[in-house]
This record gives structure tokens, C-alpha cells and sequence, in this order.
């Protein structure tokens, strides 16, 4: 059966990098995390979005082995963490959403520092610090005063400290806050040159187009609940909706009949036509009710060349806000 072929992929056998279970995090009276159960594929880029206080610094910082959770349990590559002490801090490199304050610092002291606090031994640290410095393009900043740098550049030296110990996960909290747009083009490279590396990397936005175009994965957070979480994809699929979909035609001669026999349809909503034989149509629902127009096109004898669901952050973006929301209003 085709479920079965499906689960001996390997991609579906391949255990997870970081297995997060049944996680609870109480600050006093406040649940800032409720049994989540979340699995972070190795090599993976990982969004953690959600609103203010929906409880991803809090996860961050236990998943950096700063802060202890109430109640479940972390496993990194099958091994519990709390089995660990110490081993943690090695694997990963967190980058806090603040910039501590260090006035007397050059760039490259800052990161002698904490190659020091990371027991680097002497002899290795200048090599590594010129990687470093030159991975983040910072090269020409090194003898800078760290307070002289702009945000941009402070974001990448910051980056650039919680990689001086070689992790091999990634801790990004908030990292393109505050950034122009050009400094988020640079992070987002970076970023992917990282996962080039090799390193798996975890990254929180409450903006999902910072993250919806650079991660494989996602994870909605909300008030401390896990609202839906899996590769991007999956996530626009499930969570159904409204998507665009293009519809190629042969040629132009029944466009406009095919128009209006996509206008008749409830689940159609507007069918444009920009180009000569090219249809866009927002399509309500999931994957089964894409397939039902395709069929039915196919039918009912209309030219159809292609048609193409588009994805990508737009749509995400739209399904985020709406399900954040509908939660504030609860
Ligand atoms: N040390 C603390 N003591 C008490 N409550 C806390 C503490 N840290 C966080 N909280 C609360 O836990 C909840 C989750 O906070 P957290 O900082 O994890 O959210 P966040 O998603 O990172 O938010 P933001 O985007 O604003 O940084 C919030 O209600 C917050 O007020």
C-alpha cells in the first residue's frame, strides 16, 4: 500500500537531531510552555515564530541547557539531556534576542573572550577568530571598538561568538530584529552558509516572512501552546485555506470560457488573467480539493497545460496572522 511504501522513506526513518517531549515550563502563575512535542530534523533550518510572549526564548533557553523545563524531557541524538550535564553547552551555540554590553572590547577580543570561557586553548584562538571574523565579514572591524559597530554588525558578531566553539546546533533567538533589509538579505545568507557547514539551526521570529523563505521547518507558538508544527510545506497544506494556483492553457482560445467555469465554483476565488493563457486562482482547501478542479478541468475538456500550486511565505504569512489573531481574541 502507497502508507506504507511512504513510511519506509528514509526520510521518515531518520531520527530527529532534537527531540523535544512533553515539555511544560511554569514561571510562577505563568505557563510560558504546555507539553510541547516538537522532533528537529538534522541539518534542518527551524522557525520558531510566534507572537510576544508565546514562549520561544523560553524554549530557546532550555534547549540551550540554561534553563530546566517543569516538566518532559530533551533528547539530543537520542540521549537525554539531563543525562549530559556539560556536553550540551559544547553542541550548541546560542545567540540571545539582546546584545550584552561590553565597552572596552575589540571585535576580536570580544571573541578571545569567549574562546576563553569555552577553555579554546590559547595557540588555536587567533586562527579561529580570523575564520570567524572573515564568516561574518568582519574582518576589516576586528580592532573596532564592539560599542562603535552598527546593529547589523553586532548581530553578526554575536553570531559569530556563539559559533567560536565549533556547535554543531544553532540557537538564533530574534537575530534579524531590529536589521534593515539589507542586513536581513546578509543574515539570511549567512545563515544558509551555515546549514552548508552543516550545522542544524533553530531560529525565532514573530515576523514569519523573516523566516518562511530561509527555514525547511516551522513551528507556530502561541501563548505557550504548539500550534502546528512540520517542514513548510506541510504546515500551508494542513493548515488548507486559501492557495494560488496558476493554470497554464494550451492557447488562448477557451480562457475565457474557462474563467467563468472556475468563477461558478465555491471553492474558486479570484481567477485573474494577467497573461495571454495563464489563469491564476485562489483555491480554497487542501490538497484533495486541488486535485477535484484538476480533474474536473481535465473533464470537462479544458486545455490545461499545467497547474501549479504556488507556495511560499505570502500565503504562510496570511494563515499565521489569522491564527494568531483568533487567539488573542479568545
Ligand atoms: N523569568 C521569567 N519569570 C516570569 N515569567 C517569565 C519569565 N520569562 C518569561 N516569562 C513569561 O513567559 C511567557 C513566555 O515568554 P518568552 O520570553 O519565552 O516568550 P517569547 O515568545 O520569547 O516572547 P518575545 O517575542 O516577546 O521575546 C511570557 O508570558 C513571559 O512573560
Amino acid at each position: 500500500m502507497q502508507s506504507s511504501a511512504l513510511s519506509a522513506t528514509p526520510a521518515e526513518t531518520i531520527e530527529p537531531l532534537i527531540k523535544i517531549q512533553n515539555v511544560s515550563k511554569r514561571y510562577h502563575t505563568t505557563n510560558a510552555l504546555n507539553d510541547i512535542n516538537l522532533d528537529i530534523p538534522r541539518g534542518s533550518i527551524y522557525g520558531l515564530i510566534g507572537p510576544n510572549g508565546a514562549g520561544k526564548t523560553t524554549l530557546m533557553r532550555i534547549l540551550a541547557a540554561l534553563l530546566t523545563p517543569s516538566s518532559g524531557q530533551v533528547w539530543f541524538d537520542q540521549q537525554e539531556v539531563s543525562t549530559m550535564p556539560g556536553i550540551i553547552q559544547r553542541k550548541v551555540g546560542y545567540m540571545p534576542d539582546f546584545f550584552g554590553v561590553y565597552p572596552d572590547l575589540t571585535s576580536a577580543e570580544y571573541l578571545e573572550f569567549y574562546a576563553g570561557i569555552h577553555g579554546i586553548p590559547r595557540q588555536k584562538r587567533a586562527g579561529i577568530i580570523n575564520d570567524l571574523l572573515e564568516l561574518v565579514e568582519l574582518t576589516s572591524k576586528r580592532d573596532a571598538l564592539v560599542e562603535t559597530l552598527s546593529r547589523g554588525m553586532k548581530q553578526r558578531l554575536c553570531l559569530a561568538r556563539a559559533l567560536v566553539h565549533d556547535p554543531e546546533i544553532l540557537l538564533l533567538d530574534e537575530p534579524a530584529s531590529g536589521l534593515d533589509p539589507r542586513a536581513r538579505v546578509e543574515l539570511r545568507e549567512l545563515v544558509r552558509t551555515l546549514q552548508e557547514l552543516g550545522k542544524t539551526i533553530i531560529i525565532s521570529s514573530h515576523i514569519l516572512l523573516e523566516l518562511a523563505e530561509m527555514c525547511s521547518d516551522i513551528a507556530i507558538l502561541q501563548n505557550g501552546q504548539l500550534i502546528i508544527a512540520g517542514n513548510v510545506e506541510q504546515v500551508t497544506r494542513q493548515l488548507g485555506g486559501e492557495r494560488q494556483v496558476e493554470i497554464r492553457l494550451l492557447d488562448n482560445t477557451r480562457v475565457t470560457e474557462t474563467i467563468e467555469y472556475l468563477k461558478q465554483r465555491t471553492e474558486v476565488h479570484a481567477v485573474t488573467n494577467n497573461e495571454d493563457t495563464l489563469i491564476q486562482a485562489d483555491i480554497e482547501g487542501d490538497d484533495q480539493a486541488l486535485h477535484q478542479v484538476l480533474i474536473d478541468l481535465i473533464t470537462q475538456g479544458f486545455p490545461v497545460v499545467s497547474f501549479a500550486p504556488r507556495s511560499g511565505g505570502g500565503r504562510l504569512e496570511e494563515v499565521f496572522l489569522h491564527i494568531t489573531e483568533r487567539g488573542n481574541q479568545e
